[in-house]
Order: structure tokens, then C-alpha cells, then sequence
């Protein structure tokens, strides 16, 4: 080996970005050396074959040993190649022979066969059969940590100072490959930034509605004070309650209270998913799996991986997902779509429910082993009707919330006013009351708030006199009875003479639309 060899290929590392190109670069520069026959690097990483590893019995510890991660060289007698990574030597114990005992102590060894003391070899017919005259091993150490080993046989006796070059060798290695680590690194967060952004793009709009949780009844309060100790655990929680009852609220504030805050919180609107998209959306699908699948995608959990997913109506999952689902709580892992890779994530999962998950689940419907891994810790957010002491404080915070976003003032809200929302039993709960209070603003022109029209039929506060006109639900039931009623009397026609639309004088075309808009199916 030549100093100017060794240099040629360190400067050819430099322009390495990927840890598997580089450490193939390094054996096939070595190998193509005339005195080299095997070229070698193994990295320190997790044990992972311990079940199958021939040398399991000598190994101290299985956390952690050398992986046979390159090779390159080839047989004089014959056309044999050395390039592959399986075999006998694919794992070293750390302090278990030479090349473990390099990767412990991070001391370098060079050995001679001839000198007798060969009996380091494992191989030895292996080293006659080929000339090996010397055996060199390198430590790869980056700012003191041994990463790996790096390790030549050769058919010429290496001296001093060609092991010291091998030396400064190793330590230029050993910077190019915390390089390549840290641009793959780099490369993945990228992609999966990307992926978030992909995925949070379509949620900004929600996200910035999210402020603080307003209201400091009772009732609230039980609910907010569960958040504080289960968000700083990794259990799975499954908020229950009616639709409009602030749900992803409570699982936003989860997620922001938890050690994960800094990163993603993904929400998957299980209601909105086709259910032919579910593995793929939840996990993700390699290029080809399934029409349509134009290239690769990461899925949901892979983008909330290290953070929080928020599952919005989990009742809806199919229950042939159900399982896979339950499989990735369990263990962590899971494939994607048309691939065989099995790959792990670190997911916490908030889950929400306005079903009656218990009875979906004692009915059949819902798998009862995964109802209970998801209600690990269960929270009820009541509906508003049953802390309408909250009502008050919430319709001041949107009507603030409404007129800034309108850039009008905010119209004052008389006692007799607030009385009157709280008479109402809110179906649609908060929701719903955000919806009525920025009626009420566009209706008020900037001036005194105007509730009457904004309230939903029957609820018109108490301000003396009646109303002389319709609000638009009664308008559209009015028109809905009325439509219902022209075609009954048109026997089911809808076109022609007799029809419907000739009794009601409309253009047919007109009263399709209308139907089709009122949700009134014709038999
Ligand atoms: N306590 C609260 N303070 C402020 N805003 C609230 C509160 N509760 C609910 N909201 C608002 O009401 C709306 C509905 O809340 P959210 O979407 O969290 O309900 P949900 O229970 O998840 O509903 P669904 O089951 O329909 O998804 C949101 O705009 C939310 O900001």
C-alpha cells in the first residue's frame, strides 16, 4: 500500500454523501491495491442477529456489537469475490478477537503470520491458500468515540510505516463517514419535514383557530385538569363527546403540554378517508402498490414519528385496519403498502370518539382488544348544555375572535342577550355557538349585536313583538314541505305534463336542483 493511493482515496470520501457508497469506496479503494486480498470495515451498532450469531455464547453484552457493514477483495487462485457481508465474521462481540477487541479498546493491532504467532487467524488454510502476509486493523474514531473497525489483510508484510498511514488513513475515514451520517440524517428530517409540511399544509387553517380553552366551569375544569398528568406520559387517550364539544382542542392541548411538543402533532380525520386509502394513508405505499401510487409516500405515522397522532373519529376505521392498527400500537411497527420492510415508529396516539365506542365495540363493530389499547385513559368532554355556565365567558371570546377577523368593533352583548343563548340546549355545542356568533356579527353591521336572526328557529331572545319574517331554516323547511308536497300531488312526477314542476310553475331543470340541494329524493 502507497501513501499516494491511500490519499487518492481520501480525497474521493470527501464527495461522499451516503454512508453505504462511502464504506464500499473505502474496501474497493483498498482492494484495488496489488497487495491487498480483503479489505474490511465493521460499524458498532445495536445487536440485532443475537438469536442466529455464532459467536452468541462468547458475547458479554447484546446490545451492541460490530456489523460486517463493507468488504472488497477476491481470491489469486481463483475468481472468487469477497464482497459479500454474510458469513461467519458479519458480527464481532466488542472485545471478542481481534477486531472486537479493536472496536473496545479503540487501540490499533498489526499482526505478521510468519512470525508464529498466527494464531490469531481464524482461517488459517484460508491465509496460506492465499499469501496473507499481514493482518492490519484500524479503529474509526470520530472526537473520541470508536464508530467501527477498519481492517486489511495482505499478501505483502506491511511495516511501521505503512501502518501509521493506515492510521491517518482510518481518521480520515472515520470524519467522512460522520459526514455521510450527518447529510442521510439531514436528507431524512428534510423528507420528513416535507412530508409534515405536506400534511399540516391542509390543517393551517384549522391550526390557527386554535387558541386557549376558553370557559372555567366546573364541569371544564374536571376536564382540564386531566391534561397536565396524562399528557406527560406516553399513554394512549381517547376523548369522548358529542361533536362541536371541543375535542381536538383537548388533544391539541395534549400534544403541546407533552415532552413531544416539539414535535409533530398529526391529525388523521378518520371520517374523511375512502376506505380503499386507509393502509396507505395510515402507512404509506411504495411506487406501484396500487394504481395511482405514482411514487413513494411515507403515511401518517411515519410523519408523526417522535410526536403525537391525533386520530379524529376513530370509530370510523374499518375493521379489517383495525388490526394492523392495534399491531402498530403494540409494537411500533408496521409496512407500507406493497412492501415487505418492516419499519418502526415512535407514535403517541390521542384519540377521539362521539360514538359510543363501548357499545360499537360489545356490538361487534368495533374491535374490543383495540377499543381497549386506545381508552387507556379515557376523557369526557361534556356537552354544552351541561356547562352552559361557560356560555358567557365563550361568546364573549368569539365575538372578539369573529370582529378582529372581520376588522369590525366588537357589538356589545346585552345580560337579556347572554340569558338567551343560555336558554338554548345547543345540539351542535360549541361549535355551534361559534357559528351563531359570527352570524350575529355580520348581521350587526358594526352597530348593537344582533342575535335575533342569528339564533337558531325558536330561540329568538325575549324582546317583544313578533318576528314578521322567516329565518333561513324555516325559510328552507317552509320550501322543503312545499316541494314534497307539489310532488305528491304530481303523483312522483317531476317533469312533463301533471309534474311537479309545471304545478309549481318552475322550470324543471330549476326544481332538479333545488331537490338535489334540499336532500329530496323523488321515488
Ligand atoms: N372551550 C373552548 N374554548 C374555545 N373554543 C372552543 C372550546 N371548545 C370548542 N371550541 C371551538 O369549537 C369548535 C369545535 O371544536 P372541536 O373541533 O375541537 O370539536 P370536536 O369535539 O373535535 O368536534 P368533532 O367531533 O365534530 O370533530 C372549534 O372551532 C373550537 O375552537
Amino acid at each position: 500500500m502507497y501513501a499516494e493511493a491511500l490519499q487518492s482515496i481520501s480525497l474521493a470520501m470527501a464527495q461522499v454523501r451516503s454512508v453505504d457508497l462511502l464504506l464500499a469506496r473505502i474496501v474497493q479503494g483498498l482492494a484495488a491495491q496489488p497487495d491487498v486480498a480483503l479489505g474490511r470495515i465493521w460499524l458498532i451498532a445495536p445487536g440485532d442477529l443475537c438469536g442466529t450469531c455464532p459467536m452468541r455464547a462468547e458475547c458479554p453484552d447484546t446490545s451492541r456489537c460490530l456489523h460486517l457493514a463493507a468488504s472488497a477483495g477476491g481470491s489469486r487462485k481463483s475468481d472468487e469475490e469477497w464482497s459479500g457481508l454474510e458469513g461467519a465474521f458479519r458480527r464481532f462481540p466488542l472485545g471478542v478477537r481481534k477486531v472486537g477487541q479493536v472496536g473496545a479498546t479503540g487501540e490499533a493491532v498489526l499482526l505478521q503470520c510468519a512470525s508464529g504467532d498466527a494464531d490469531w487467524l481464524v482461517r488459517r488454510e484460508w491465509a496460506r491458500r492465499e499469501g496473507i502476509q499481514s493482518f492490519a486493523a484500524q479503529p474509526l474514531v470520530f472526537r473520541g468515540e470508536v464508530l467501527g473497525v477498519l481492517a486489511v489483510f495482505s499478501r505483502r508484510k506491511l511495516g511501521r510505516s505503512e501502518f501509521s498511514w493506515l492510521r491517518a488513513f482510518a481518521d480520515h475515514a472515520a470524519v467522512a463517514l460522520s459526514n455521510a451520517r450527518a447529510f442521510e440524517e439531514v436528507a431524512r428530517l428534510r423528507g420528513q419535514l416535507e412530508l409534515e409540511r405536506d400534511y399540516l399544509r391542509e390543517e393551517v387553517k384549522d391550526a390557527l383557530s386554535f387558541g386557549e380553552i376558553v370557559g372555567r366551569g366546573g364541569a371544564l375544569r374536571r376536564v382540564l385538569q386531566q391534561i397536565q398528568p396524562v399528557a406527560a406520559t406516553t399513554a394512549s387517550v381517547l376523548i369522548l363527546g358529542e361533536s362541536g364539544v371541543g375535542k381536538e382542542l383537548i388533544a391539541r392541548a395534549i400534544h403541546e403540554q407533552s415532552p413531544r411538543r416539539e414535535r409533530p402533532l398529526i391529525r388523521v380525520n378518520c371520517a374523511s378517508i375512502p376506505r380503499e386509502l386507509f393502509e396507505s394513508e395510515f402507512f404509506g405505499h411504495v411506487r406501484g402498490a396500487f394504481t395511482g401510487a405514482h411514487r413513494d409516500r411515507a403515511g401518517r405515522f411515519q410523519a408523526a414519528d417522535g410526536g403525537t397522532l391525533f386520530l379524529d373519529e376513530v370509530g370510523e376505521i374499518p375493521l379489517e385496519l383495525q388490526g394492523k392498527l392495534l399491531r402498530v400500537l403494540q409494537e411500533g411497527s408496521f409496512e407500507r403498502v406493497g412492501e415487505d420492510v418492516t419499519r418502526k415508529v415512535d407514535v403517541r396516539i390521542v384519540a377521539a370518539t362521539n360514538r359510543d365506542l363501548k357499545g360499537e365495540a360489545a356490538a361487534g363493530r368495533f374491535r374490543e382488544d383495540l377499543y381497549y389499547r386506545l381508552s387507556v385513559f379515557p376523557i369526557e368532554v361534556p356537552p354544552l348544555r351541561q356547562r352552559l355556565e361557560d356560555v358567557p365567558l365563550l361568546a364573549e371570546h368569539f365575538l372578539e375572535r369573529v370582529s378582529a377577523r372581520l376588522k369590525v368593533p366588537v357589538p356589545r352583548m346585552s345580560q337579556a342577550q347572554v340569558q338567551a343563548l343560555q336558554r338554548y340546549d345547543w345540539p351542535g355545542n360549541v361549535r355551534e355557538l361559534e357559528n351563531v356568533l359570527e352570524r350575529a356579527v355580520i348581521l350587526s353591521r358594526g352597530g348593537r349585536l344582533r342575535l335575533d336572526q342569528a339564533l337558531p328557529e325558536g330561540r329568538q331572545p325575549m324582546t317583544g313583538g313578533t318576528a314578521s319574517f322567516l329565518t333561513e331554516r324555516e325559510w328552507r323547511r317552509r320550501e322543503k314541505d312545499n316541494l314534497k308536497a307539489a310532488l305528491s300531488a304530481a303523483g312522483g312526477k317531476v317533469y312533463g305534463p301533471g309534474g311537479a314542476a309545471e304545478l309549481l310553475g318552475l322550470a324543471p331543470t330549476t326544481l332538479a336542483s333545488r331537490l338535489k340541494v334540499l336532500g329530496i329524493k323523488v321515488r
